[in-house]
């Protein structure tokens, strides 16, 4: 059975004292918390560090947003796996589509950075998803496919975590139905070998939303964006029934 993640992405959100606050409230609604699920927050690489030493274990995962290839070098604004597991960090987030968008990821760097972080002990998040534009054309499950086969070349399945994040679905509030997220990630399910891959669904999860996306058969958690940026409303996402 795959194991259910529930992650929130924080993206460029929250400095240090805010990360903080956000914890120690957000802790308060976690003692109700089934142990069937994993807790992850995914925050700026600075809150990262402060969070690391505030969780002494706990519940709560911690997860980077990015990670580069290499061990170390001249590369200017990029983090390595060592520096992220040093400090706590169990998951990681790659080829998210604002990374594909904005900073030029593809299929092949995103397969390098999931190579390289499974290595180190991370355990990666890949995102695929497509646009609004590609859905409307009929492209899908090309898209989805092409992003999955390229993504994942010699990839271990072991340790690993997709999301499908429908772009058009992105901070929009306007949600993909989770019947046809659930029908998208049974396509993603048939690409894999190991039927026990965690896949995730994301794009404008909400408290509201929750409960019927979890029930989908093919679905084994979320990446939540907006919402999970206040502790009661994240918590209430977490706490799905
Ligand atoms: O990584 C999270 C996704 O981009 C979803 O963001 P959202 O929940 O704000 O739509």
């Amino acid at each position: 059975m795959p194991k259910v993640v529930i992650a929130g992405n924080w993206k460029m959100h929250k400095t240090q004292r805010e990360a903080l606050e956000f914890l120690q409230d957000f802790k308060s609604h976690l003692d109700e918390t089934p142990d069937d699920r994993e807790v992850v927050l995914c925050a700026p690489f600075t809150a990262l560090a402060v969070l690391s030493k505030t969780l002494h274990g706990g519940r709560i995962r911690l997860g980077a947003q990015n990670v580069h290839w290499e061990k170390s070098g001249a590369y200017t604004g990029e983090i390595s796996a060592d520096m992220l597991t040093e400090i706590g960090v169990h998951y990681v987030v790659i080829g998210h589509s604002e990374r594909r968008q904005y900073f030029g990821e593809t299929d092949e760097t995103v397969n390098l950075r999931v190579i390289s972080a499974q290595k180190q002990g991370l355990i990666p998040i890949i995102c695929v998803g497509e646009s609004k534009a590609q859905r409307d054309a009929g492209e899908t499950e090309k898209v989805i496919i092409k992003q999955i086969q390229g993504g994942l070349v010699n990839v271990d399945q072991k340790n690993l975590v997709i999301a499908y994040e429908p772009i058009w679905a992105i901070g929009t509030g306007e949600t993909c139905e989770s019947e046809e997220a659930n029908r998208v990630i049974g396509l993603i399910r048939q690409q894999l070998d190991n039927p026990d891959v965690t896949i995730q669904y994301g794009g404008s999860v909400k408290p509201d939303n929750i409960d019927e996306i979890m029930a989908q058969s093919q679905i084994n958690g979320a990446l939540v964006g907006g919402a999970s940026l206040d502790p009661t409303v994240f918590a209430r996402i977490v706490n799905y029934r």
